[in-house]
């Protein structure tokens, strides 16, 4: 039977060998874009990834009525003079939960915002109370009917908000709608993230008055209104990583280019701890592995500690190295979901609750495996690389929405890597 779903073919065994460029950050370009609902003026954002993700938040800004010049590379200005529709559909929010991010916004700016619920996805439940709790601590009515989150508020007031727990889009859309309240807003208990730095830097540009983003507690002063501006988005830590891990466990001696290695203490350290050598300068990380790679335990938390968003790499780096290692997801409740395609290459996992064993093996079996998530792909992409034989990655969809042609740069560094769309 054809199915024409698109696919990644990759023969293991290749050593990943060269230099290659980094991407704008995902989770950066994502609020920055976001960011440009609060002012009528042009915002142009550089550094911007191609990748599914920004097109559809570039999509949903465009049906709420913002003008969206692309260049088809990495810059994009955006300019919400008028916003016709202050609507997040469903369609749109199903396949990208960042959607979310456009409640703070239209909030602030238009005083009214209809934002459909994002539901639950393959990683966990991922509520948004605590979005929903911020804005009603600065004065919006919230309702929830029909699936949808609708939200009013004339003129949002300063406050101060206590999260209940560490979000970053969370911490994300309480700070973009505090720019244009009434007052001093003070988020305490604030996600510490490096893309939340990056969204400061942009509303700072844009004419908002922010303290302490990177610290625990944020604090914003409104102001009447904000201005055109120009911001480079940060670079992608989670790509970063991606190709570390993977040439940690391909025998691989990369140069990754355009990156922040002050974004990564937690994975290079973790890096040097199975026996990578890393050397790094200010936009640059060097990566060289003679070795097979040692076992290493970690648990995810927020940052400044290991990244959820790099567990399933190491759980593929774990497959194949000298050891025992024990991972604990401690963020999302179902983010495991690659256990199971890496044990249909023989890898050696089991799971008890949010933690995961894994006796290395000295090499993983080629087969046909399913993508489940975006980072459960990733992980899988590394395993076809370090497998013996021909490994098919399917529902490769969930990669295209968080990497930017990472089949291009993987050949670039010499591995045998195919998109193709047969069974
Ligand atoms: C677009 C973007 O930046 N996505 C990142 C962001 O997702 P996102 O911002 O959605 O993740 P959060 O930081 O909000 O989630 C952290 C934890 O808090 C819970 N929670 C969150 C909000 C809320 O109102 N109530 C609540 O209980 C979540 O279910 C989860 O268990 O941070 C995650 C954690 O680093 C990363 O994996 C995602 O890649
Ligand atoms: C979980 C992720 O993204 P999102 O929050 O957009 O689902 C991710 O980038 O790994």
């Amino acid at each position: 039977m054809h199915d024409a779903t698109p696919k990644l073919t990759i023969q293991g065994g290749n050593p990943l060998r060269g230099e290659i460029r980094i991407s704008g950050a995902k989770n950066a370009a994502l609020p920055a874009i976001c960011a440009t609902l609060l002012t009528r003026d042009a915002v142009k954002i550089k550094n911007v990834p191609l990748l599914m993700d920004v097109t559809t938040m570039l999509s949903l800004l465009e049906q709420i009525g913002v003008k969206v010049q692309s260049d088809n590379q990495s810059e994009v200005v955006l300019s919400a003079a008028d916003l016709t529709q202050l609507t997040a559909p469903y369609e749109m929010v199903k396949t990208m939960r960042a959607a979310i991010l456009v409640l703070g916004p239209l909030l602030a700016r238009a005083g009214e915002a209809n934002i459909s619920l994002p539901g639950g996805c393959a990683i966990g439940l991922r509520p948004v109370d605590q979005h929903i709790k911020g804005l009603e601590t600065m004065g919006a009515e919230i309702t929830i009917k029909h699936g949808y989150i609708h939200a009013v508020a004339k003129k949002l007031q300063g406050a101060r908000i206590v999260m209940d727990i560490v979000t970053v889009t969370g911490t994300e859309n309480l700070m973009m709608a505090a720019t244009l309240a009434q007052g001093t807003t003070i988020i305490e208990n604030a996600a510490r993230e490096p893309e939340i730095i990056d969204l400061a830097n942009c509303l700072i540009a844009m004419g908002a008055k922010i303290e302490g983003a990177g610290s625990d507690i944020i604090t914003i002063e409104g102001v009447p209104s904000l201005h055109g501006a120009e911001h480079k988005v940060m670079p992608d830590r989670i790509e970063t990583g991606t190709f570390l891990a993977a040439a940690c466990a391909a025998s691989g001696d990369i140069f990754l280019k355009e990156t922040n290695a002050r974004h990564l203490d937690a994975v290079l350290d973790k890096l040097t701890e199975s026996g990578a050598k890393i050397k790094s300068g200010d936009h640059w990380i060097h990566l060289k592995m003679n070795e097979r790679p040692k076992s290493i335990n970690l648990r995810t938390a927020p940052y400044p500690a290991f990244p959820t968003d790099m567990q399933a790499q190491f759980m593929s780096l774990n497959c194949i190295a000298n050891g025992t290692a024990v991972i604990t997801e401690t963020i999302f409740e179902n983010r495991l979901m690659h256990v199971q395609e890496l044990k249909r290459m023989n890898a050696d996992i089991k799971v008890e609750g949010h933690t995961a064993i894994i006796h290395g093996i000295p090499q993983l079996d080629g087969t046909k495996v399913m993508a489940t998530d975006l980072r459960a792909s990733a992980s899988l992409v590394i395993a076809g690389l370090i497998a013996q034989g021909e490994t098919v990655i399917d529902r490769i969809y969930h990669l295209d929405r968080g990497y930017e042609a990472i089949e291009k740069k993987l050949s670039h560094l010499g591995a045998e890597i195919q998109r193709t769309s047969n069974s």
